[in-house]
């Protein structure tokens, strides 16, 4: 047993320099866990509602602490349980989803270094053994997955996909693989730049040039091409189309700056950019209602290029089950804070291995350096790893990763992507 004996929470900032809350969780035995909530920029309708800060810590001192203190931390399960009722809602619109999930992981953090806290120096410090006390007794590295260029939500007047994607999928060892990321954000920069091109970056730290997505295709496909051709493994482009951010619901199209598109049109329009750029990956290229839109689509590409639901799954394994009873999409985002808990993060990555789904832990838009998803990542298996490519809180995220890597060895990308 290792008792939560404290809990304390606080505002701290995030990437936009937004208000955000982190908690710390003391434990009976001196250990300690601290964990901070992101935030999305371009939500989707049914995730979990993060409430504005100060209520947030209003209700985590009023209504949350005095019920967890005394509990097991170590009882994971019942923990999250233990928030989902305090809230006492379906969408943790009472404490708020920003509170539940920075608590959830906090506990899981304070947990795991009461169960590998050592005083030997030679051992990985106990915050680095997360992964271990999460996951399973066969640990997987994913592929890193980060945008070199975007606009929509993140970086509104540039593209209007909001995310152009890159992951070294040929590269044998997860610092490569982080490393020919970085290659291919340089190299787009000096594409952009040599075709005289000004741009600053988006939220995530991908370049936000005002061009045509014609022109960004054009630019990070030959990025992809000449980095490969010059590390000698493959790096594949994807997209996160965001396509929610698009929809004009009255008049069933998608806006881009130079077409509407219809549904249909749509479908046809994501298939052939999947064939004219080789893409192996791309998430939410229908709106987060339109199931049957992404079951054309996967029917159409899916056996060579992943179709990712976000703002349609929003981790939720009732509208992941919805998703695999009506064959929309073959893989899942995973955004802890969508559902508010790890537990429930852990709930739709196993619904989703069953049908066998790819899952794609996630960043969001506004983060911080807490590193707890690349943990995540690694003990729930899964494929990918959406974290971008540069950027303090983004890297932070993938250094961890090479550093769980001196541990269960680097070169555990073992799965096969399209
Ligand atoms: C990371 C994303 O952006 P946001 O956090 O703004 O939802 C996304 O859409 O996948
Ligand atoms: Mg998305």
């Amino acid at each position: 047993m290792s008792i939560i004996e404290d809990i304390i929470g606080r505002r701290i900032f995030d990437s936009r320099g937004n208000p955000t809350i982190e908690v710390e969780v003391y434990l009976d035995d001196g250990s300690f866990g601290r964990a901070a909530a992101p935030a999305g920029a371009s939500t989707g309708t049914y995730e979990a509602v993060a409430i504005p800060v100060p209520d947030a810590l209003s209700k985590l001192e009023n209504e949350v602490v005095e019920q967890l203190i005394a509990e097991d931390a170590t009882d994971q399960e019942s923990i999250d349980m233990l928030l989902h009722d305090i809230d006492g809602t379906d969408n943790f619109s009472n404490i708020g989803g920003n509170t539940s999930v920075a608590v959830s992981m906090a506990v899981a953090k304070a947990a795991s270094c009461s169960v590998y806290s050592t005083d030997d120096y030679r051992v990985e410090p106990p915050e680095r053994m997360l992964y271990r006390y999460l996951g399973n007794a066969y640990p997987r590295m994913p592929y890193p997955l980060g945008n070199v260029l975007g606009g929509g939500a993140h970086a509104p007047g540039a593209t209007d996909i909001q995310e152009f994607l890159v992951s070294s999928i040929g590269a044998d060892t997860i610092d490569d693989a982080v490393y020919g990321n970085t290659l291919v954000h340089k190299k787009v920069k000096k594409l952009l730049t040599d075709a005289g091109i000004v741009c600053g970056k988006g939220d995530e730290g991908g370049w936000a040039p005002q061009v045509k997505d014609s022109k960004a295709f054009e630019i990070t496909s030959a990025a992809v091409r000449e980095v490969s051709d010059e590390v000698g493994f493959s790096i594949r482009l994807g997209l996160d189309v965001a396509a929610s951010e698009l929809w004009d619901e009255k008049k069933k199209v998608y806006v881009y700056k130079d077409a509407k598109r219809t549904p249909a049109q749509q479908v046809d329009y994501i298939a052939g950019l999947v064939d004219k750029y080789d893409l192996f990956y791309v998430e939410d290229p229908l709106h987060e209602n339109d199931f049957d839109g992404f079951a054309e689509l996967t029917e159409k590409v899916g056996d060579r290029c992943i179709i990712c639901g976000d703002d349609l799954f929003v981790t939720n394994v009732k509208r992941l089950q919805e998703g695999i009873e009506k064959f929309a999409a073959n893989a899942i985002l995973i955004k802890p804070n969508q559902i508010g808990t790890v537990t429930d993060t852990y709930n739709a990555i196993t619904m989703a291995k069953r049908f066998g789904f790819k899952t794609v832990m996630s960043h969001r838009s506004g983060e911080t350096t807490d590193n707890t998803i690349a943990h995540l990542a690694v003990a729930f298996g899964c494929e990918l790893l959406k974290t971008g490519v540069v950027g303090g809180e983004r890297i932070a995220k993938l250094n961890e990763l090479i550093r769980i890597g001196e541990d269960i060895g680097n070169d555990r990308m073992t799965e096969d992507l399209p």
